[in-house]
């Protein structure tokens, strides 16, 4: 099985034993899985930072003295998974206000879970912000073993999406995870993403046969496992395809003025042309958002979710400040 060899001939790179994928990344270790099938640990060379390299990374390395090896660049991305950071939490990942997730990936699997609350505006973030060019798309209830909120959780998604593939499965029912397995797009690169809580290392070790978690997982520090905390690549024989898995979002919820910017951009435009500055677009006489609601410019059902994402948003900001005022 020499997969990353595969991968550099799909996509016309020329790879050679110094090539390898990164899987894992912590600090400023790397592990690489070579062209040679090899699992290695690696540091860079000065001039490439923790931003500048991620998990599902091609890169090249450099033999260096005493045996170890060096990371001295990262080959071109065919893709990236990111994330918007809000302006308040900008962390040390960020890139033009941007945290990449992972490198190189052709399948974005989103997992909600059907014993959380689940809200369409919510919902929504989660596809804007990862539906990508290049990179399919896919939705999976989890935990569809409470049947009746997976099904009224899909029916909520189809309304507005209709044409959406969604799987409804259950880690608990093993023919749900084999529709599951038959998803996965053989020798691509898939990534599991998803609030904290939904199922994503559980899936995961579902498909995984035991004697893989073994081959796959490097052992740092002796020490046992784990809810997710760092991005990490496995590759999965029962599918043949890497699986990442990401650590559970809670900041996806939380939203700011260019979250609302990139879901109702059309709104946005069109307050610009509102009589009154302070618009709430709700019973303002010239009001251009409520003409354009009357006119069929925009659907009713596009404006009732603007305004459904406005009042969470809003509720978050006085929960927001409440906290603050109780300090
Ligand atoms: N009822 C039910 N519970 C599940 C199912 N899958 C996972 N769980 C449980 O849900 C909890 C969270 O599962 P995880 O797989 O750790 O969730 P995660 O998405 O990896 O969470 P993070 O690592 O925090 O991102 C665990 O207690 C699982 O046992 C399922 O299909 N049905
Ligand atoms: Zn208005």
């Amino acid at each position: 099985m020499n997969d990353i060899k595969q991968y550099f001939k799909m996509h016309e790179i020329e790879c050679t034993e110094m090539n390898g994928r990164i899987i894992d990344k912590k600090n400023y270790l790397y592990t690489v899985r070579t062209s040679d099938g090899e699992v290695v640990q690696m540091k860079t060379v000065n001039n490439l930072s923790t931003q500048d390299i991620f998990v599902g990374d091609f890169v090249e390395f450099i033999d260096y003295e005493a045996g170890g090896y060096l990371i001295v660049k990262v080959l071109p991305r065919i893709s990236s998974v990111s994330k918007q950071t809000s302006h308040a939490s900008k962390s040390f990942h960020t890139a033009e206000g941007e945290q990449i997730l992972a490198a190189n990936v052709d399948q974005i699997f989103i997992l909600i879970a059907a014993d959380q609350r689940f809200t369409l505006p919510k919902f929504e973030r989660y596809v804007l912000t990862f539906n990508r060019k290049n990179i399919s798309l896919h939705v999976l209830i989890s935990k569809g073993d409470y049947s009746d909120r997976a099904e009224e959780i899909r029916s909520r998604i189809l309304s507005v999406y209709p044409d959406f593939e969604i799987t409804v499965f259950s880690n608990f029912q093993k023919s749900t995870v084999e529709t599951v397995k038959t998803l996965f797009q053989k020798d691509g690169t898939a990534i599991l993403i998803g609030s904290s809580g939904a199922g994503k290392s559980t899936l995961l070790n579902q498909l995984l046969e035991s004697d893989e978690i073994l081959t796959n997982e490097v052992r740092r520090d002796g020490k046992g496992r784990h809810t997710t905390t760092t991005t990490r690549m496995l590759y999965v024989g029962s599918v043949n395809a890497y699986i990442i898995d990401s650590p559970g979002f809670k900041t996806i919820s939380t939203t700011n003025q260019m979250d609302e910017y990139v879901l109702f951009g059309d709104i946005k435009r069109l307050a610009d042309g509102c009589k009154f500055n302070d618009c709430t677009h709700v019973h303002e006489p010239g009001c251009r958002v409520l003409n354009a609601v009357d006119t069929g410019e925009i659907t009713e059902a596009y404006y009732k979710r603007y305004l459904e994402n406005r009042r969470i948003v809003n509720g978050q900001m006085r929960h927001e400040a409440r906290k603050k005022r109780m300090r």
